[in-house]
């Protein structure tokens, strides 16, 4: 479970100074074992992964693919890894006194773990959404404008604000009351604009951690449509505890077991449908977890 506070979201955008992170641009292909997917571009590659928090293993030997434009859903049960796992990605581990990182994770290529990457640059291009809505105490427009006033960005910002409130799926029932306070907003009205925050410097791929599981049905839904429209310009990474939403909105699943082990992933329809692992199959019909 990742915590909800503006500390975390600063800390990911709050150096102007910051350089780029340099980047290879050498775009692998990923196949996975059924295949459904065709050749997909890799975005995100975790190869022999390994987190622990003080001297408790948290996550081990992860390796997988992540593939661009697609929705790729991390399920489990509670504390297999799933959060700490979508952390390695953009380095919000490093937050983290006790968490430690070993393997490699590459994003398009370059090992994001590397010494010359700066992990506010990196956080630029992999945005995250929290479980819990946590809008800042500004004016809805503010808070869309925020990551982009600090890190110096350039440009038009009343159109990039109408355009990411439009891409979030909220930019009608706002956009006559842009300096009202985002607190004053519904609950799913606010998980929306922070998801219009996060696309707002326009990154590559997104992490979500449980982004709809203090909403109410009405609200999930919505924001699962969301999902599946950012899917088609960003690349988006799921943690959720909820099996059939990762059914609903993801093209590809990771099943993560007790231990921190990655036991099986693949197309979500053959994990959902034929699972290779009877644990899999176990946890999936609700055996246990
Ligand atoms: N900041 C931390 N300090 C120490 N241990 C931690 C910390 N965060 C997570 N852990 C431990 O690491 C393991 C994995 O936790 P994590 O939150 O990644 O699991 P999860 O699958 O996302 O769980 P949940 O579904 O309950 O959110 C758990 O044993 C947890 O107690």
């Amino acid at each position: 479970m990742t915590d909800n506070s503006e500390q975390e979201y600063t800390a990911s955008t709050d150096d102007p100074t910051a350089d780029e992170m340099s980047i290879e641009t050498d775009v692998s292909t990923s196949v996975s074992s059924s295949d459904t997917t065709q050749h997909a571009n890799t975005v995100v590659s975790a190869e022999n992964v390994s987190v622990w928090y003080n001297d408790e293993q948290a996550l081990q030997d992860i390796t997988l693919d992540i593939p661009e434009n697609q929705v790729t859903a991390m399920i489990g049960p509670s504390g297999c890894g799933k959060s700490t796992f979508l952390r390695c990605i953009n380095r919000m581990n490093d937050l983290i006194d006790a968490a430690h990182v070993e393997g490699d994770l590459h994003l398009r290529g370059k090992n994001v773990y590397d010494d010359d990457v700066d992990p506010v640059a990196l956080r630029r291009r992999v945005g995250m959404v929290f479980q819990s809505p946590n809008p800042f105490p500004k004016s809805i427009y503010d808070n869309v404008a925020y990551g982009l006033e600090i890190q110096d960005k350039e440009g038009d910002y009343d159109e990039i604000v109408e355009q990411s409130l439009k891409r979030a799926a909220l930019w009608d029932e706002v956009k006559d009351q842009l300096d009202q306070s985002g607190l004053e907003l519904s609950g799913g009205q606010q998980q929306r604009l922070c998801i219009a925050r996060a696309i707002a410097p326009d990154p590559e791929v997104i992490l979500m951690d449980e982004p709809a599981s203090a909403l109410d049905p009405v609200a999930t839904s919505q924001i699962e449509d969301l999902i599946s429209e950012l899917a088609e310009e960003y690349t988006v990474v799921i943690v959720t505890h909820n099996m059939q939403q990762a059914a609903r909105i993801s093209n590809k699943t990771a099943v993560f077991l007790t231990g921190g082990e990655l036991v099986e992933f693949d197309d979500t329809e053959k994990i959902f449908e034929n699972p290779e692992s009877q644990r899999v199959e176990d946890y999936i019909t609700g055996k246990f977890g």
